[in-house]
């Protein structure tokens, strides 16, 4: 019985309290979900990660917050579910070009979602009438600002939909024990030339508690 409630606890790490607080609030005071502001960037994830399994026990794990949508693929105001999370800048520079530390020969850069859960959270958010894209969410420890590196991010990985800078880190720490991990996302910004002030913070935080919401439907 302790387990079966363990299992149906789910873990929710954001970066920043603004949005904690607009996952909180489509939540509505469940006390199933527990959600973490742990910082921005995969370091302060992971660890807030770690520290929170370590300190209780969940049957899923998610990574949620606002992030850069890649053109014509995630707009502005709608929602991403990860399919996988690639750390898509932990690697090298060579003379030929970036290398990845997969292809360096240290390790994986990416850890896969849970497909039934990223499959039923789709669904259900796009029966809700939201706006929803699937596919591969960018890691990345500086947040695209240029045309260029946006056009060499989707050369490298041509199914991201979505860029932001906790996702891997969060799922390495889930996957260490064996936990279905999540990577959910609300489109304030464009990945491309970094223009702060048309980002829509607004939109992508009623978006996320939209989606919250759903998720205490769903899980
Ligand atoms: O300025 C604000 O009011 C504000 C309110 C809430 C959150 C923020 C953030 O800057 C959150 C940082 C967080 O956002 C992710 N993010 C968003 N867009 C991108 C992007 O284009 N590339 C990478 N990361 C992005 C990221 O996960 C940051 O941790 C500000």
């Amino acid at each position: 019985m302790v387990e079966q409630q363990a299992a149906r606890r789910v873990l929710i790490i954001t970066a920043v309290a603004a949005e904690r607080d607009a996952v909180l609030r489509g939540l509505q005071g469940s006390d199933r979900f527990h959600v973490i502001a742990a910082g921005a960037g995969t370091a302060a994830a992971a660890a807030g990660t770690a520290a929170a399994l370590a300190a209780g026990s969940y049957g899923c794990v998610i990574s949620a917050g606002i992030g850069g949508g890649f053109p014509g693929v995630a707009p502005l105001g709608s929602l991403v579910v990860a399919s996988e999370m690639i750390a898509a800048d932990l690697g090298a520079e060579t003379p030929e070009g970036f290398r990845s530390a997969a292809e360096l020969g240290f390790g994986s850069v990416s850890v896969p979602a849970d497909r039934g859960t990223v499959q039923a959270v789709s669904a259900a958010l796009t029966a809700a009438g939201l706006t929803v894209s699937t596919g591969t969410v960018l890691t990345v420890s500086t947040a695209t600002g240029t045309a260029e590196t946006a056009a060499a991010l989707i050369a490298r990985h041509p199914g991201a939909v979505a860029e932001a800078m906790e996702g891997h880190g969060v799922a390495v720490a889930a996957e260490a024990l064996g936990l279905p991990v999540l990577e959910l996302r609300a489109i304030s910004n464009p990945v491309g030339p970094r223009d702060r002030a048309a980002w829509k913070i607004g939109d992508a935080m009623e978006a996320l508690t939209a989606a919250a919401a759903i998720l205490l439907e769903v899980l």
